[in-house]
């Protein structure tokens, strides 16, 4: 378990987060919503070990390594699809062993057909498959996605659903997923903060979504106004 225990942050002499408690358990998806400025990255961040907290403490992140997934897909555009996932692996697998690595997730994302394209000519749900398929194939066990679905039009977006469903379940890793979007959270979460107010605090949380009802919970977030 990951666990933030009475961790203070400000930015500026602005209090983000003020003896804030929260938990992600290991091998879970948990999903942060709430509205924006409220906190999401922040909490991140400080999972990813990119900013620390001026009080309190960070448990359980000791032996992480991550992996991301953000809302631009992040591909260097001089590597193919091949090249963007075996380049991020160049110092965890020797050569062999990574060409099956690379091929077997580019194959679950459907792309393995793709593998020589350029990212600019891959279509933007394309070039986010590249990206979840690199997240994955990494051997990670903490995945930040920060709104990795946001601006995808509704079919893209089942897609990407579908595609992460399938990743997450060959491969678990303990996962942090912010978004804004109501059904995102329903499909992929095991639980549900929704968090609000300056400094941060926790309005409701929501665990073993998958469950449960999604219309109860459906109806539960839509009347906390979230977004
Ligand atoms: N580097 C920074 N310097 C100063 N203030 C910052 C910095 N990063 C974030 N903040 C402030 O901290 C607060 C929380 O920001 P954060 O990005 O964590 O919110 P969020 O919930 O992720 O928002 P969004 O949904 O818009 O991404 C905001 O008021 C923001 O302006």
């Amino acid at each position: 378990m990951i666990e933030f225990q009475n961790v203070s942050f400000q930015y500026n002499d602005l209090d983000i987060l003020k003896n804030f408690h929260i938990t992600f358990r290991r091998n879970q998806i948990s999903c942060l919503m709430g509205p924006s400025g409220v906190g999401k990255t922040t909490i991140a961040n400080m999972m990813a070990k990119l900013i620390f907290p001026q009080k309190g403490q960070v448990t359980g992140i000791e032996n992480a390594v991550y992996s991301y997934v953000f809302q631009e897909p992040r591909l260097l555009p001089w590597y193919s699809v091949y090249e963007s996932i075996d380049f991020v692996l160049k110092d965890v697998y020797p050569i062999q062993e990574r060409k099956k690595v690379v091929l077997k997730y580019l194959e679950m994302v459907g792309l393995e057909s793709f593998r020589d394209y350029e990212p600019e000519q891959l279509s933007g749900g394309m070039a986010q498959r590249v990206s979840l398929a690199r997240a994955f194939a990494y051997p990670s066990n903490v995945l930040i996605m920060d709104e990795p679905f946001k601006g995808l039009d509704m079919k893209l977006k089942q897609e990407m659903l579908s595609s992460f469903q399938r990743l997450w379940t060959e491969s678990k890793r303990t996962v942090l997923f912010i978004t804004h979007d109501i059904e995102e959270a329903i499909s992929l979460s095991h639980e549900i903060y929704v968090l609000k107010n300056s400094p941060v605090e926790i309005l409701e949380n929501i665990v073993g979504v998958q469950g449960k009802d999604n219309h109860l919970i459906r109806n539960k977030l839509q009347n906390i106004h979230l977004l």
